[in-house]
């Protein structure tokens, strides 16, 4: 084998017709892409299909040429090693189309075959152009939205959409708004002269979700064109103060100000979480330069490194998938054809990472000094027994969206932390509270965080602490393996900000999923652990919340 890999990469999970010429000698990518765009509406299947089986061989072609120019070995050596495919997650049948004509070269030009996971290209793309170790992967695309962090031989997911991705549901209000496909670059122009108004805003640890900002920002539209439509006089009298003084400029602003808020919110979280300082951007949504700019700022407040690859890179294409194809060539990641059927529902965490073999090192929690967590800095005072939380604002959010965040949330950590001790959760006593500052002084607790000191018992014992708060009719909202300190004898739970009253079993079911996903991404073993949350929650809590757990662990699936 020699020292040089060349891949020809294919890709067709949607819009994008791409083929690909990687060369790990030279690091040179060649990338010839035809787009698919619908006449109106959004991306029909059956056409997008048609434009596959008319532009694949077409891009193949060209690839093929390029690769056969470059090649310096004999000319009846094929010009590449292995031809690599994305084979799912995407559109089932524009993934057979790119399916059929992989084996087809394959055998043409007697080289094996690669099978590619399209989102983990999507973040390998990332970590390879800006040569980080073990980076947090923020991938924003049309049809997901995945934080992921690598841990024990996969890509873990730390946290996703609950409901959309994020492309597609800024591309649903563009539909509905009556502009063409795709919506994410007409919101970004329009947003350049907008103002604020308030949207809904909602994350759950690191998982989030879109369809009540949607719903909120097709509304307020509706509202700016029937006050543009009646026209009469003054629209603030007929249409109320906040809606009649929106513009549909202001509703673009807006939306890209909390969905790029949320998704930079939880991305910081992962930071914190895994103790990385390295934050990569994967999909076709990152070519907005709002959300590059909210991510680059946060990183440098929180002294990490942040990384986008250029545009060409972040969209669909092929190039990614040969690059990715290059690593799993060599380390011997090849399939044969009864193996290569597509699959439109792949999931990252589903694939075996067979080229990575480091493993990142958790950095341990400090127990005194300033702690930086997500959201706030806490000041350790061990010996005077108490700690002081300060949500600094955050320069990447919108001022008006900074200061309500921090003002709700310090209301109801002072609140909620009271309220979870009184039903008999161990939580630390506060001690004062300082809402104008967005500042809480809370007695200190535990002498590790539980990220540190994973056990069964500690982990059942947080079982039986969600449940007790879900039976008192709320969440805890942000349970993560950081926000529970452990002790000789008890584990507290902290960190209350994302809290809130519910009675939604669907509400605590997905407290339990964040807890669980945090263990997924931070322990060395996770499988008894996760046993042993189910059986603490079983002990004290309802049962049909865990039925519902089982429900919501099957959704965030790609859906067509
Ligand atoms: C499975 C695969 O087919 C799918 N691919 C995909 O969604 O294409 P991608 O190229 O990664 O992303 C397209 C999305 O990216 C959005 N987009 C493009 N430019 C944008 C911009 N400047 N601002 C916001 N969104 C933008 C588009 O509106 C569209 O929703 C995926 O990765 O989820
Ligand atoms: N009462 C306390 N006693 C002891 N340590 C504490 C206490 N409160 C916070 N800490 C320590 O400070 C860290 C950060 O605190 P906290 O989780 O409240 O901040 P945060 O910014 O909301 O963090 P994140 O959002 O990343 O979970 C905790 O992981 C824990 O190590
Ligand atoms: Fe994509």
């Amino acid at each position: 084998m020699s020292s040089t890999t060349r891949i020809l990469g294919i890709e067709g999970t949607a819009w994008a017709a791409s083929a690909a010429v990687y060369d790990s000698g030279t690091d040179d990518v060649f990338i010839e892409s035809d787009a698919y765009e619908p006449d109106s509406g959004g991306i029909h299947p059956r056409e997008a299909a048609e434009h596959m089986h008319e532009a694949i061989p077409t891009v193949v072609k060209t690839a093929l040429e390029h690769a056969r120019e470059t090649y310096a070995g004999p000319a009846d050596e094929p010009p590449v090693d292995a031809v690599a495919f994305s084979q799912g997650p995407g559109l089932g049948p524009c993934l057979r189309i790119v399916g059929t004509a992989a084996r087809a070269l394959s055998q043409s030009l007697s080289v094996p075959l690669v099978g590619v996971n399209h989102m983990v290209a999507h973040l390998e793309i990332g970590r390879h152009t800006a040569d980080f170790d073990s980076p947090v992967c923020l991938n924003a695309s049309g049809a997901n939205a995945h934080l992921l962090a690598y841990r024990n031989g996969r890509y873990r997911v730390l946290g996703e959409t609950m409901d959309t991705g994020v492309g597609n549901a800024i591309d649903k209000f563009t539909r509905h708004v009556g502009w063409s496909h795709p919506g994410g670059p007409k919101v970004e122009a329009a947003a350049k002269d907008g103002a604020y108004v308030d949207l809904p805003y909602v994350v759950k640890g690191m998982d989030f979700s879109f369809s009540g900002i949607m719903s909120a920002a097709k509304q307020r539209y509706d509202g700016v064109s029937a006050s543009q439509a009646s026209d009469s006089g003054d629209p603030a009298d007929e249409h109320g103060e906040s809606d009649g003084s929106v513009s549909l400029e202001d509703v673009c602003f807006s939306l890209q100000e909390n969905i790029f808020g949320m998704l930079t919110e939880v991305a910081e979280r992962a930071l914190s979480l895994t103790g990385s300082d390295e934050l990569v951007l994967g999909g076709g949504v990152g070519q907005n330069a709002r959300l590059r700019e909210m991510l680059e700022t946060m990183c440098t407040q929180r002294g990490a490194d942040f990384h986008a690859p250029e545009p060409r890179f972040l969209r669909d294409n092929a190039g990614m998938i040969a690059v990715l194809g290059a690593k799993m060539y060599d380390a011997g990641d090849t399939i044969a054809v009864e193996d290569s059927r597509v699959d439109p529902n792949y999931r990252p965490d589903q694939v075996d990472v067979t080229w990575r073999t480091d493993e990142p090192d958790l950095e341990l929690g400090r127990e005194e000094g300033t702690v930086q967590g997500a959201e706030a800095l806490v000041d350790l005072e061990p010996e005077a027994g108490r700690v002081r939380k300060r949500r600094a604002s955050k320069q990447y959010r919108h001022p008006s969206l900074d200061e309500r965040l921090r003002r709700e949330r310090t209301t109801l950590e002072a609140r909620l932390t009271s309220l979870a001790r009184r039903e008999g959760v161990p939580t630390p006593v506060l001690v004062d509270v300082d809402r104008r500052e967005a500042q809480l002084v809370f007695e200190y607790v535990g002498d590790r965080d539980l990220r540190d000191a994973l056990t069964v018992e500690r982990v059942r014992d947080v079982g039986r602490h969600l449940a007790r708060l879900h039976l008192a009719g709320f969440v805890h909202g942000d349970p993560t393996t950081r926000n529970v300190r452990v002790g000789p004898t008890r584990t507290y739970l902290i960190d209350f900000g994302l809290g809130y009253h519910t009675d939604h079993v669907e509400d605590y079911a997905m407290d339990v999923h964040v807890f669980d996903q945090s263990l997924v991404g931070t322990a060395a073993d996770p499988e008894p652990l996760r046993e042993a949350l189910r059986e603490g929650y079983r002990e004290v809590g309802e049962k049909r919340v865990l039925e519902r757990l089982r429900d919501v662990e099957g959704r965030g699936r790609y859906v067509e």
